[in-house]
């Protein structure tokens, strides 16, 4: 089966001439399907905008990127746009939810948005399951920080679309609560989805299948069955490197 998300060789540069900032120095990776796949690396490694190529919101300057079994260069801005809503999920820091709308609403309008009747069983128990079976007639407005996070993360796993991207899934959680997320993330991954998240956090990398770390917009290394004391012991070790190459 080909995975569903693939890049080759991507390179992104931002700018142009001396100004220009390399974010992506040439990534090759494939992301499983039926896997959830970290991304981390210190803070201006690459990570979002390997997500942002990977999920065709950003076009590579260089390379390809395979999504769905599309190559995304090929597609024009109404091609891209229907690949992404029909199969692709995200979850961003800014949550992007829309505030007219309800929290019920709000998860369910993917499915809406694709043409496809709504799972309503699936969405009320994922909203359930993010601690949110209560607040379905809210407003994003009449929410907390964390509570937002969680109705995006509802949004982007009651569509079960093919791929979830996710930045920071849990950085606005408690900790049981981003537990909970983490579980569900690696449930829907265990019946065939397939999950990318970027995070900072050892333990949330922890419930990932693999972790990728990223240092100055290049693949450093991988960790399979990753655990949290290993992965901040990585981490930490990458950081050094990064600090002594700028130094
Ligand atoms: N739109 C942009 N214009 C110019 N430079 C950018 C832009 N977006 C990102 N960059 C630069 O590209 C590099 C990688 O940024 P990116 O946001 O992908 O890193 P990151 O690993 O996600 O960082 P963080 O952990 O701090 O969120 C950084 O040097 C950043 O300053």
């Amino acid at each position: 089966m080909t995975a569903p998300v693939r890049l080759d060789a991507v390179r992104k540069t931002y700018g142009s001439g001396a100004a220009a900032v390399t974010a992506l120095a040439g990534v090759s990776v494939v992301f499983p399907a039926g896997r959830v796949t970290a991304v981390m690396g210190p803070s201006g490694s690459g990570k979002s905008t390997l997500l942002h190529c990977a999920a065709g919101l950003d076009l590579p300057t260089a390379g390809t990127v395979t999504l769905v079994g599309r190559e995304i260069g090929g597609l024009n801005e109404t091609q891209l746009t229907e690949l992404r809503r029909d199969h692709v999920s995200f979850v961003f820091q800014s949550y992007n939810l829309m505030p007219a709308l309800t929290v019920w609403d709000n998860t369910v309008l993917p499915s809406l948005l694709a043409g496809r009747e709504p799972d309503r069983a699936w969405a009320t128990e994922v909203l359930r399951r993010v601690g949110l079976g209560d607040k379905a007639g809210r407003r994003p407005a009449e929410l907390s920080g964390g509570q937002q996070q969680r109705v995006a993360i509802a949004r982007a796993l009651a569509s079960r679309s093919v791929v979830t991207f996710a930045d920071e899934p849990t950085g606005a959680l408690d900790s049981q609560t981003a537990l909970d997320v983490l579980a569900l993330l690696r449930e829907v991954a265990a019946a065939g989805q397939t999950v990318i998240m970027v995070t900072h956090d050892p333990v949330a990398a922890s419930y990932a299948d693999t972790v990728l770390f990223i240092v100055d917009g290049q693949l450093a290394g991988r960790m399979d069955a990753p655990d949290a004391d290993a992965v901040a012991a990585r981490l930490a070790h990458l950081g050094a490197r990064a600090r002594q190459a700028v130094s």
